[in-house]
């Protein structure tokens, strides 16, 4: 940070992803879903400091070096869709293009069949084939998300990351692309999808992670968290109940700034749960990070007395 300001953009994050599977990281602006995606890739700006491990495969990617990560990493095993594509499509060239140099540098297809190839690339993303020769200027946001997923499928990585794929995308695009992103998950590859959108995680995530100001609060079956016994940390709990299709009641407050958080935990000033116990930071336990989680048990007892 500017002025030597130290911020913890990302602590405590512990997951695995295997392939065929689908994690939804979810949690409001701010949280650090981008900064973890940015870790995993070596796109952290350079005064940024990372401690711990993440393994794909045999590669370390926190130590992994730039020549590695920019050879060897990038598009070939993570594809990213990236959270804001006009900014990572090349402005003075056609979607076209980018596709086929992407699938000529990431597949040694054959010159002659490049723009089959690059075709292709774009029907899996929706992209419509009589808009290959814009430019990206010429592309509406939805447009331009659909052209940097199809960049981000072409590599076949075994891993893709997805930062907010759908972002301005209608519900009918918001479904059509998750359920590409799914399908390539059910091809054996693993997908890490980052979203605020709790619909999109609902329909093809496997598991879901929670973050809140830094942290991973909830790691959770998908299945069970959406439906019940319905999330355990009451952060994760709150953000379900703050969906129109459910109770429809925010959160009470504001998410803390990174670079000034409380010393304890960090949801404890919204928190209707909080007690003297929340004083200090909850560590992670059995997939969630709370001292005093909702359990089914609690739920029955609550429903009995109210
Ligand atoms: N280059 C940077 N220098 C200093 N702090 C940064 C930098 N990039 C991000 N941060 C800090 O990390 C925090 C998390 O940012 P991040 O982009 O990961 O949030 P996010 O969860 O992806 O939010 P959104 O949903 O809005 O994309 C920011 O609030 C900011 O405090
Ligand atoms: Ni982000």
């Amino acid at each position: 940070m500017p002025g030597g300001r130290h911020v913890h953009a990302v602590t405590d994050a512990a997951f695995d992803l295997a392939a065929g599977e689908c994690l939804a990281l979810v949690g409001e602006s701010g949280c650090g879903k981008s900064v973890l995606a940015s870790a995993l890739l070596g796109l952290l700006p350079g005064n940024a400091q990372t401690a711990g491990s993440a393994r794909l495969g045999d590669t370390e990617l926190l130590t992994a070096s730039e020549r590695e990560l920019a050879g060897a990493i990038r598009g070939r095993r993570i594809g990213l869709v990236p959270q804001s594509p006009a900014a990572h499509l090349t402005p003075v060239r056609s979607v076209r293009a980018q596709l086929e140099e992407a699938v000529r540098e990431l597949t040694g297809t054959a010159r002659r069949d490049l723009r089959a190839a690059a075709e292709r690339a774009a029907a899996r993303a929706a992209f419509p084939l009589d808009h290959l020769d814009r430019f990206p200027h010429q592309l509406s946001g939805g447009l331009a998300q659909r052209a940097a997923t199809a960049l981000a499928l072409v590599g076949d990585a075994p891993l893709l990351l997805a930062d907010e794929p759908t972002t301005g995308l209608d519900r009918d695009l918001v479904d059509r692309t998750v359920d590409e992103l799914r399908r390539q998950a059910g091809a054996g590859h693993a997908l890490l999808m980052i979203t605020h959108d709790l619909a999109a995680a609902e329909r093809i995530a496997d598991r879901v992670a929670v973050m809140y100001a830094g942290r991973i609060v909830e790691l959770a079956d998908a299945p069970g968290f959406f439906g019940a016994p319905g999330p355990r940390h009451p952060y994760a709990r709150g953000l379900l109940d703050a969906l129109p299709g459910r109770a429809f009641v925010p959160i009470p407050g504001m998410p803390p700034e990174l670079g000034d958080l409380p010393s304890g935990c960090a949801f404890a000033a919204r928190c209707g749960r909080a007690a003297a116990a929340c004083e200090t930071v909850p560590a992670p336990h059995d997939g969630v990070a709370c001292h005093h989680p909702v359990t089914a048990k609690k739920e029955a007892d609550d429903a009995r007395t109210a």
